[in-house]
């Protein structure tokens, strides 16, 4: 017994002393390194305990619990500068919002930074490896999976966005009636992504949703959820039990590979007669595309899964806070509509879309003031130089050593004062004009882990919001209620996330339904009856007619919008073809009809 505790003493001893020495050296080679790039050192956040930072896990945790989070992130930003430091799971880990800093990680040196050891296993049982879990050769070959379909320019599937957004218009109420626009966003982008992602449609929006997908989607997002638990549970996520947790991942699993199948069934085909109907259809599917370079069922169910968890509500909500914005900005909505109007009635291409410059703006700007994603983790993989955040005025580089980390704040970065001016807080697209994007302004992230779907993105986005505004006169506000964040992947608007145990309700506009069918062209001093929506466009634009109260229910054959006319109006004809309306404010017009035929 006393030659065991003498052993085991020993022991301790040699291992403290190792322990010690190495730690001795490391710092030893730490100071030379940083004296040889004439690196400074950090500001410290204040640790109440100081070895592993859970005093600041703990205070971000609440925060974000309480939905303050994005607040406080800022004010500690403002409080220890833009590059700090704190201690996170035992490590050291500089925060930055600084783009020189995010430009060194991920662009000039990103080959220094990876994700591998904070993701490892993270996703488990879900999937195992997959893009965004993996460095190195597993991520360029996760990567090189889905290139060729992300690079393609009709990746965008307008027709498809066309169907599913016209199964979202039987849903909108025409007749005023408040409506929380974020849910239905959701299902939209669901029944869209899913059928590019696996071949299917998850259908959500129909009136009586397919109940597989259905299933499927609430598995997943339980699925979300519960990862979420595990993530903050760290090494003890092995105690997270919850049976329904494992039965949801059975159940994605089951979904996602009956699709599998067809796909590999699909490429079967195509190794032998050649080109699919699917692809004579132009129409891609990233599974198929995806089953042209692997047929290994378990690693299409990764890699599938790994690019289908950050599609998952991101363009959503992106549409949702959108129309949050212009539901509170009718100067946005009406310059907006001016812009999309000047390009008549021609088809909604990419092309198109991208060439209405007003309309980037008000994208990029919803992409700047609610940040989809915020803070962004990477591993030092090997010893690196941040170029700013050191030294006592925060200028001087900053030495960051192996195994240490990094986070970088996307939404800090796109609230900085120092970068858009004081009128930051402010939602103004105008702000866009000749402005030159370097590293401050990265809603995709940069360099190559950039977001491979930010194109898909920004082109849906842009279809869906001129569609709605071809549809829907006006929008208005209905929730007193300021933008709120709610934690998913990313923040959302919290209120705008209807729910059926949540009373308060935002984002809802009351949208003037403008009907369908085609132009009648009657205009008389009262009434204006018409079913071709461009033309009533056309009298809204020109502050012709103004909808007053709300249209009267729209669900039969016609229906009557109440407007209140500002001037009489007369048609200008050129060459026999309408160019235009003129007049003068006369008090009998007030309170013109228009009637719809729908
Ligand atoms: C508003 C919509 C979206 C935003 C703002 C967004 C933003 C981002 C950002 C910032 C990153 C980089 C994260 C990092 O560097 O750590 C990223 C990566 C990624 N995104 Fe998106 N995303 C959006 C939608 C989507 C969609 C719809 C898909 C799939 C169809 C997608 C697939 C991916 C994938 C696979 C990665 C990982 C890339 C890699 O590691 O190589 N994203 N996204």
């Amino acid at each position: 017994m006393g030659k065991i505790s003498q052993f085991l003493a020993l022991g301790g001893t040699v291992l403290i002393l190792y322990i010690g020495i190495t730690k001795l050296l490391d710092q030893r080679a730490y100071e030379r390194k940083k004296r040889l790039h004439n690196c400074g050192e950090a500001v410290k956040y204040p640790h109440r305990e100081s070895l592993f930072g859970l005093d600041l896990l703990i205070k971000d945790t609440k925060e974000h619990t309480a939905c303050t989070y994005l607040k406080e992130i800022q004010r500690q930003y403002a409080v220890y500068g833009k590059t700090h430091e704190v201690r996170f799971l035992g490590e050291r880990m500089i925060r930055t919002m600084d783009p020189k800093n995010i430009q060194a990680v991920l662009g000039l040196n990103a080959k220094d930074y990876g994700l591998q050891p904070l993701r490892e296993g993270l996703a488990m049982p879900l999937f195992n490896h997959g893009i965004n879990t993996t460095d190195g050769e597993y991520w360029q070959y996760s990567r090189s999976l889905i290139k060729p379909t992300f690079s393609r320019m009709e990746i965008c599937n307008l027709a498809s966005l066309e169907f599913h957004f016209r199964r979202l218009m039987e849903l909108l109420p025409k007749d005023g009636t408040t409506v929380d626009l974020q849910p239905l966003f959701s299902r939209l982008f669901l029944d869209t992504s899913t059928e590019f992602l696996f071949g299917k449609s998850a259908d959500t929006l129909l009136p009586l949703p397919a109940e597989e997908g259905e299933l499927f989607i609430k598995s997943f997002d339980y699925v979300m959820e519960g990862l979420g638990n595990r993530v903050r549970l760290g090494p003890l996520k092995f105690l997270y039990r919850d049976p329904l947790w494992f039965e949801s991942i059975r159940i994605v699993h089951a979904f996602v590979e009956k699709h599998i199948d067809v796909a590999i069934e699909v490429e079967k085909h195509r190794k032998i007669n050649g080109s699919t109907e699917r692809e004579a259809n132009n129409r891609y599917i990233l599974l198929n595309e995806m089953a042209k370079q692997t047929q290994d069922k378990l690693d299409l169910r990764s890699q599938i899964l790994a690019v289908f968890m950050p599609s998952r509500d991101t363009t959503a909500f992106l549409v949702a806070n959108i129309f949050h914005a212009l539901a509170r900005n009718p100067a946005i909505w009406k310059r907006l509509r001016t812009e999309f109007m000047a390009v008549g009635n021609q088809t909604l291409t990419f092309e198109l879309l991208k060439s209405i410059k007003y309309l980037q703006w008000v994208i990029n700007e919803s992409h700047r003031m609610y940040s989809i994603s915020d803070n962004n983790p990477r591993c030092v993989l090997s010893d690196s130089i941040l170029p700013t955040g050191g030294g006592t005025d925060g200028k001087s580089p900053l030495l960051v050593c192996k195994g240490q980390y990094i986070s970088f704040n996307i939404y800090c970065l796109h609230q900085d004062r120092d970068i858009w001016g004081s009128d930051v807080d402010i939602f103004r697209p105008e702000r866009w004009e000749g402005l030159k994007l370097f590293w401050n302004f990265i809603p995709f992230g940069g360099g190559p882990r950039t977001c491979p779907a930010q194109q898909l993105v920004n082109t849906e986005a842009a279809y869906v919001t001129v569609r709605m505004m071809q549809e829907f006169a006006a929008v208005d506000h209905r929730d007193e209620h300021e933008w709120t964040e709610q934690w998913r992947i990313g923040p959302h608007s919290k209120y705008g996330c209807k729910d059926g145990t949540l009373s308060t309700r935002i984002g809802n506009p009351i949208l003037y339904y403008l009907g369908e069918a085609e132009f009648e062209s009657r205009l008389s001093p009262r009434i204006i009856s018409t079913n071709k929506p461009m033309q009533l466009f056309h009298l809204f634009l020109s502050s012709i007619v103004e909808p007053t109260v709300s249209g009267q229910p729209t669900t039969g054959l016609s229906g009557i919008i109440t407007c209140t006319a500002k001037r009489t109006f007369v048609t200008r004809r050129k060459k026999g073809k309408s160019i235009g309306y003129t007049g003068k404010i006369n008090d009998s017009m007030i309170k013109s009809r228009v009637v719809c035929h729908l």
